[in-house]
C-alpha cells in the first residue's frame, strides 16, 4: 500500500538541493518584509517618533563612517537604500537560486522515474499483463509521472517558502506586540486544521474519481485497439452508450461532490479569514490608540498580517491542487510497488558474460501446472525432445500446449517436477541469456515501428546483412522484401507499410531464425492464411527441420506429417506419443482428429 511518504521519496535522491533551494526561496520570502517594515520606520521618521534602535544602530553607524549628520534626510536615505538593495538587489539573483533549482529538480526525477517506470513495465509478470489492458497501465504511468513532475514546484517553489513567510510575520508581529501575535497565531491554527478536514474528505473523492477515470480510459483504449470489431459487429452506439454513463458518473462526483466541497471549502475559508482581519485591525488600532505601540508599527502590523492572511488562499489553492493530484501519484507508487515476476529478464546486458549453447535436448519431468494451483492445466507431464528434433504438440483447443511452451520460457514456474535444457533445471538457469537460445513464431507477429531490418535483427542486432538475407530465403521472404518500395530498409509498422498476415508471418520465421536458436518454435497459425501464403510457411519450417530442435504447436494436422514425435495433449494430459504412421495405426485421438480434418467435419 503506498502513502504519502512515497511521493516525498520521489525525490529523495535530489535532497540536498531541494533543502537549499527550499531554504532560498523562504529566506527570500521572509526578506520580502523589510519592505512594510521600512515603510513603517519612514513613517516614525515622516511623524518624528522614534526609530527601532537597531534601526538608529545602523543610521549612526552609517553617520559615523559618512560623516553626515544625523538627521531625517540620512535616515530616509539610508532606509530607502536598504528597501532598494532588498527589493532590485536580489532580483537577478532569485531565479537562479529557486525557480532554476525546483525545475530542474522536478526534470531531473521524472528522467529517473520514467525509467524506473519502464523498467517496471519489463520485469512484471506477465499474468499481470493478461489482466490489465495497455491503456490503464500506461496512463497510470503516464498521469502519475506528470503529477508529481507539476507538483514539485508548487510545493517547493510556493507552499513551503509561503508557511515560511507566515512564521517571519509571526515572529516580526511578535516583537511589535506579542498579544497580536497570539491572536494570528490563533487564527491560522484554527484556518489550517478547518482546511485540512475538508481537503481529506475531498481526497477520498478523488480517489474514487481516480478510480472511475481509469475505467473509462482503459475501455476508451479499448475501443481503439478493437475498433475492427467495433465497426464489424455495429456496437459504436452501443459503446457510445456505456461510455456516455461513466461520464455522467464521472461528471456526478467531480462536480457535485468535489467541486462543490473546495467552493464550499473556499466560503469558509475566506469568510473566516475576512473575520481574522477585521480582527486583527480592532486590536492593533486599540493598541495604538491606547498609546501601546508607534503609528509606524501600527502600519507595519497591519500590512504584514494582511500579507499573512493573503496566503491564506494561494496556499489553500496549492493544497488543493496536490488534493487533486494525490490519488493519482499514489496509485503511481502502488503500481511501481508491485512485484516483479519471477520470470523477469535481466535489465542489464551483461557483454563479458559466457553465452549459453545448448544442444536442444529438451526434457519435460512429472511436470504439473495450472494458472491458478487447484485448477492444473498441465497434469505430470513427462516427454523427452532429442536435440534436432522436431515434435508437434495436437489436441484440442485449451488442451495446454500454449501453457507447455509459456513454461519452456519460463514464463511461469512449475507448480511441480521440472524442465531440463540439456539436463539443467531451467530454474537455475540465467532466465535472459536461457531465454535467448529459444526462438519463437507467435500466431500474431508483432511488428515495431521502424524498417524492416530493424525488424528482422529485433533479437540479434549483431547479425550480418548476409546473414538476414539467407534467414529470409529460408522463411520465403526475401523475394516480398525486395519487392518493396525500399526493400530492406522499407518503413513498416505503426508508420509505414502494413504487411499482410502471411508477410508478418515469414518477417516472424526469418526474425526467430537469425536469432540462430537452439530450440525453435512455432505457434503456428497457418489456417488464417491463404493456400499460397500457407504453402510458403510450410516451406520455410520443412527448409528448417532438422536444424535444430523444433516445437511446432499445430493446429492444422497437415503440417505435422514430418515431425519425428506427435504428442497429443487432452485436458492437461499427454494421451498419445508417435510419429504420423503410428498414431494413424492406433485408432486413437489423434487418428479421430485426422480423420475428421480430412474429412472437412468440424471438431466435436
Ligand atoms: N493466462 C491465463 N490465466 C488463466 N488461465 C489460462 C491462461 N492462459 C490459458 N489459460 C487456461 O489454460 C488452459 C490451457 O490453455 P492453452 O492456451 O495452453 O491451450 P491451447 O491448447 O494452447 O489452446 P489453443 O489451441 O486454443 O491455443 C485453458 O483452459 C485456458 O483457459
Amino acid at each position: 500500500m503506498a502513502k504519502f511518504q512515497d511521493i516525498a521519496r520521489f525525490y529523495q535522491r535530489y535532497w540536498r538541493i531541494s533543502v537549499f533551494s527550499i531554504a532560498m526561496m523562504s529566506a527570500f520570502e521572509i526578506i520580502d518584509l523589510f519592505g512594510p517594515y521600512a515603510i513603517g520606520q519612514i513613517l516614525n521618521v515622516l511623524s518624528k517618533q522614534p526609530l527601532d534602535q537597531p534601526m538608529q544602530q545602523i543610521i549612526t553607524g552609517v553617520a559615523n563612517v559618512t560623516g553626515q549628520p544625523q538627521g531625517q534626510m540620512l535616515s530616509l536615505v539610508v532606509l530607502l537604500a536598504m528597501v532598494c538593495i532588498v527589493s532590485v538587489g536580489r532580483a537577478p539573483i532569485q531565479p537562479w537560486l529557486g525557480p532554476w533549482f525546483n525545475w530542474d529538480t522536478a526534470f531531473r526525477a521524472r528522467r529517473d522515474h520514467a525509467q524506473k517506470a519502464l523498467e517496471k513495465v519489463l520485469t512484471l509478470p506477465l499474468e499481470f499483463y493478461d489482466e490489465n489492458n495497455p491503456g490503464r497501465i500506461a496512463a497510470r504511468v503516464a498521469k502519475g509521472i506528470s503529477n508529481h513532475t507539476w507538483t514539485y514546484p508548487e510545493i517547493t517553489g510556493q507552499l513551503l517558502p509561503k508557511v515560511a513567510r507566515i512564521v517571519g510575520i509571526f515572529i516580526v508581529i511578535w516583537l511589535i506586540d506579542w498579544r497580536i501575535a497570539i491572536v494570528l497565531l490563533l487564527s491560522f491554527i484554527g484556518i489550517l486544521s478547518f482546511s485540512l478536514s475538508g481537503l481529506t474528505k475531498l481526497t477520498k473523492q478523488e480517489e474514487k474519481l481516480d478510480r472511475y477515470i481509469e475505467d473509462t480510459e482503459s475501455r476508451n483504449s479499448e475501443i481503439i485497439t478493437n475498433i475492427k470489431t467495433v465497426k464489424a459487429f455495429a456496437t459504436e452506439a452501443q459503446e457510445l452508450t456505456r461510455q456516455r454513463q461513466r461520464f455522467e458518473r464521472e461528471f456526478k462526483v467531480v462536480d457535485y461532490r468535489i467541486h462543490k466541497g473546495y467552493v464550499m471549502l473556499g466560503m469558509y475559508e475566506r469568510t473566516i479569514v475576512q473575520s481574522c482581519v477585521f480582527l486583527v485591525l480592532v486590536f492593533t488600532l486599540m493598541a495604538a490608540v491606547r498609546g501601546e505601540i508607534s503609528l509606524g508599527h501600527f502600519v507595519t502590523t497591519l500590512t504584514v498580517s494582511s500579507m499573512a492572511y493573503a496566503e491564506v488562499e494561494p496556499i489553500s489553492q496549492l493544497a488543493e491542487v496536490f488534493a487533486r493530484r494525490y490519488a493519482s501519484m499514489i496509485r503511481f507508487h502502488e503500481f511501481m510497488q508491485l512485484p516483479a515476476g519471477k520470470d523477469a529478464g535481466s535489465l542489464v546486458r551483461d557483454k563479458d558474460a559466457e553465452p549459453y549453447q545448448f544442444t536442444g535436448k529438451v526434457e519435460f519431468s512429472h511436470l504439473t501446472f495450472g494458472y491458478a494451483p487447484d485448477r492444473p492445466v498441465l497434469k505430470d507431464i513427462n516427454l523427452l525432445i532429442e536435440p534436432y528434433q522436431t515434435v508437434a504438440l495436437v489436441g484440442r483447443s485449451g488442451s495446454g500446449k500454449s501453457t507447455l511452451v509459456k513454461l519452456l520460457f519460463r514464463y511461469f514456474e512449475p507448480n511441480s517436477g521440472s524442465i531440463l535444457m540439456d539436463g539443467h533445471d531451467l530454474r537455475r538457469l540465467d532466465v535472459s541469456s536461457y531465454r535467448k537460445r529459444l526462438a519463437i513464431v507467435h500466431q500474431e507477429v508483432d511488428i515495431f515501428n521502424g524498417t524492416l531490418l530493424d525488424n528482422l535483427v529485433y533479437g540479434n542486432p549483431d547479425a550480418s546483412f548476409e546473414q538476414v538475407r539467407e534467414a529470409c530465403r529460408i522463411a520465403q521472404a526475401d523475394e516480398f522484401i525486395r519487392n518493396m518500395p525500399l526493400g530492406y530498409s522499407t518503413i513498416v509498422g505503426e508508420r509505414g507499410v502494413r504487411l499482410s498476415g502471411g508477410q508478418r508471418q515469414r518477417v516472424g520465421i526469418a526474425r526467430a531464425l537469425i536469432m540462430e536458436p537452439d530450440v525453435l518454435i512455432f505457434d503456428e497459425a497457418t489456417s488464417s492464411l491463404d493456400y499460397e501464403s500457407e504453402r510458403s510457411i510450410q516451406l520455410a519450417m520443412r527448409a528448417i527441420l532438422g536444424t535444430r530442435t523444433l516445437i511446432i504447436i499445430a493446429h492444422r494436422l497437415s503440417t505435422v506429417r514430418e515431425a519425428d514425435k506427435i504428442v497429443v495433449l487432452e485436458n492437461g494430459h499427454i494421451v498419445e506419443v508417435g510419429n504420423h504412421d503410428e498414431l494413424l495405426n492406433s485408432e486413437g485421438i489423434y487418428r479421430r482428429l485426422h480423420s475428421l480434418q480430412e474429412t472437412g467435419e468440424l471438431l466435436a
